[in-house]
């Protein structure tokens, strides 16, 4: 089942262009990943797809509704429900501790006290950090903020995860170790993920990689392509 399209996606910045006309289909459980040069559109297609900006022209569809007319407190329940929303730094409120940081979005939703709690340190344990639970961000590691922003991101069990270069400021190693975590999670809940990377070797997780270029898909090819001109895994 398709779970997200975009179609004829077209949005300016004043006079700065940065989508041409993008479309695309996205199944239900898939995981793609955006890439091409800095500048070629992949952070404002995201944006476009999450509902957080409106395109000029075009239509959002998620699962046969139309959302990108929807007004602004529409789509950010959406986002705080349906969809998933993770950033390159992983925003994590610097006075809670991390099991009060992934127990947030839950409570936003209404869920209580304790069963947010709970969730919040199944998910923590789910991404290896169990016992940062009563731990503040400024005393983490950046790989284990991130591990901890991705336990947030994923603890309301959103249907699509929309990741902006998630491990982008990671070394290598640690950015592998999130992202194969996430890809597995992601999986095994049959979440859609529409993930951003710079990185050939980070597009190789993915079952699709679409390659953008000045506003316009370039090319699309499979995730094992990417990992093949990248160079070994
Ligand atoms: N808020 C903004 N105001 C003005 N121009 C913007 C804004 N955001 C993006 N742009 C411009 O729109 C175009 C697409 O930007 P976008 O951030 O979507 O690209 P990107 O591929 O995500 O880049 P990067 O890889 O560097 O993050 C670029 O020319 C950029 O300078």
């Amino acid at each position: 089942m398709t779970q997200l399209q975009a179609r004829g996606l077209v949005k300016s910045y004043g006079p700065t262009p940065a989508l041409h006309g993008i479309t695309l289909d996205v199944a239900e459980g898939e995981i793609v990943a955006v890439t091409g040069p800095s500048g070629c559109g992949k952070s404002t297609l995201l944006h476009c797809l999450a509902g957080i900006l409106r395109p000029d022209a075009g239509e959002v569809v998620w699962r046969d509704q139309r959302i990108d007319t929807w007004p602004e407190a529409a789509r950010s329940r959406l986002r705080r429900t349906e969809f998933g929303v993770l950033f390159q730094f992983g925003q994590l409120v610097a006075e809670l501790t991390a099991a009060e940081n992934v127990a947030l979005p839950l409570l936003l939703a209404g869920t209580g006290r304790r069963a947010a709690r709970t969730a919040a340190l199944t998910w923590l344990d789910r991404f290896g950090v169990a016992e940062l639970a009563d731990v503040r961000p400024g005393e983490m590691s950046g790989g284990q903020q991130q591990r901890c922003a991705t336990a947030r991101a994923l603890v309301t069990e959103p249907r699509v995860l929309f990741a902006d270069e998630p491990t982008g400021a990671l070394d290598t190693l640690t950015g592998e170790q999130v992202l194969t975590q996430l890809v597995r999670l992601a999986r095994e809940q049959r979440t859609t993920v529409v993930l951003i990377t710079h990185e050939p070797r980070i597009a190789a997780y993915a079952d699709r990689e679409i390659v953008l270029r000045d506003g316009v898909i370039d090319h699309t090819g499979l995730g094992l392509d990417a990992s093949l001109a990248g160079g070994a895994r």
